[in-house]
């Protein structure tokens, strides 16, 4: 995994930290204002090696923020960042792929017209023989990108058919293979399963599993609770910038999770603002009863 070749853009970490123990990332009441904005507000997270933290929230809740932070895309205006135990401030995703954080966004950077193979070296190419007559070396990167897929159990017919051809969840596979091979030890992954079916989210859960059992941490931002619950270890909620959750996989319950996300409260609020106008059946909606969390968690929140 380590030996890439010549990458094109120094972005890859050509001597990788060894595999981590532990806590890899963690923010301690870390925040973001944009000018009068607050964004994100008092944030405790930890990203440990071989588990997946889950980032759920609604639309606005801040979830883009925390992980813009994380990927080094912006810096935080309040609270600690930490990457192995060090206070860090990226200025520039670079910085943040150096420290092994890498993040696999809902629309992929990838050249659909180009081949499977060229799209998991794009940028990062490997090459042969020496200045001025390099040239790629196109066999090396075909076998590689075939060995790097199937260790992590993705098998694909052809290398040579574009990528625009695979499936969404196949894309964000070879995504995931991609920056698992380029040394990330934190994946960050962006509602990879928002724009999917329920087979290929299935598909792609699968593959978070397989970084995680590779000991990535994984941070894993999503609007579904369900999805979350399939493959998490730790569970943040955001509302409003703040987390309204955090907890551990053994003190929480789907149904707790859900009702958290579905906003339970506020769908009481709504359902007896909406009892008022006539021609709206509330009895569609659920019960407040429905919505409340329920008092004692379920035995280890299996699912
Ligand atoms: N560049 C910005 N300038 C000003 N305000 C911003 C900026 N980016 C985000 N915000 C505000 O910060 C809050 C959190 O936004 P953020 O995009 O982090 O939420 P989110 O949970 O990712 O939402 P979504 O799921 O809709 O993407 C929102 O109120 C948003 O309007």
């Amino acid at each position: 995994m380590t030996d890439n070749g010549t990458g094109t853009h120094g972005a890859v970490l050509q001597d990788p930290p060894p595999a981590s123990e532990g806590l890899l990332a963690e923010l301690r009441g870390a925040g973001k204002s944009y000018g009068n904005i607050r964004a994100l507000h008092g944030v405790d997270l930890k990203v440990n090696a071989g588990q997946v933290t889950c980032v759920l929230g609604d639309n606005g809740a801040g979830k883009s923020t925390l992980i813009k932070i994380v990927s080094g895309l912006h810096q935080h205006t309040e609270g600690e960042f930490l990457v192995d135990g060090r206070p860090v401030r990226f200025s520039s995703p670079r910085e943040a792929l150096a420290k092994g954080i890498a993040a696999v966004y809902q629309d992929l950077a990838t050249v659909p017209l180009m081949p499977v193979w060229r799209n998991f070296f794009l940028g990062s190419e490997m090459t042969r023989g020496p200045w001025p007559v390099r040239r790629l070396d196109i066999a090396r990167m075909k076998k590689t990108a075939d060995e790097e897929l199937r260790n992590m159990g993705i098998v694909l017919d052809d290398l040579e058919q574009p990528i625009g051809t695979l499936s969404g969840g196949q894309r964000q596979c070879v995504a995931i293979a991609r920056a698992v091979y380029f040394g990330a030890r934190v994946l960050i992954l962006d509602e990879p399963t928002a724009a999917l079916g329920v087979k290929q989210s299935g598909v792609v859960l699968k593959y978070i599993a397989a970084a995680r059992d590779r000991g990535l941490g994984v941070i894993f931002i999503t609007h579904n609770p369900h999805h979350a619950y399939m493959v998490g270890d730790h569970f943040n909620v955001l509302r409003l910038g703040t987390l309204e959750l955090s907890a551990p996989r053994s003190e929480v319950s789907l149904e707790e999770l859900t009702n958290h996300m579905a906003g339970g409260a506020e769908l009481a609020a709504l359902k007896h603002e909406l009892s008022q106008v006539r021609g709206v059946d509330t009895e569609e909606l659920p019960e407040e009863s429905d919505l409340t969390p329920p008092v004692a968690p379920s035995p280890e929140g299996t699912p």
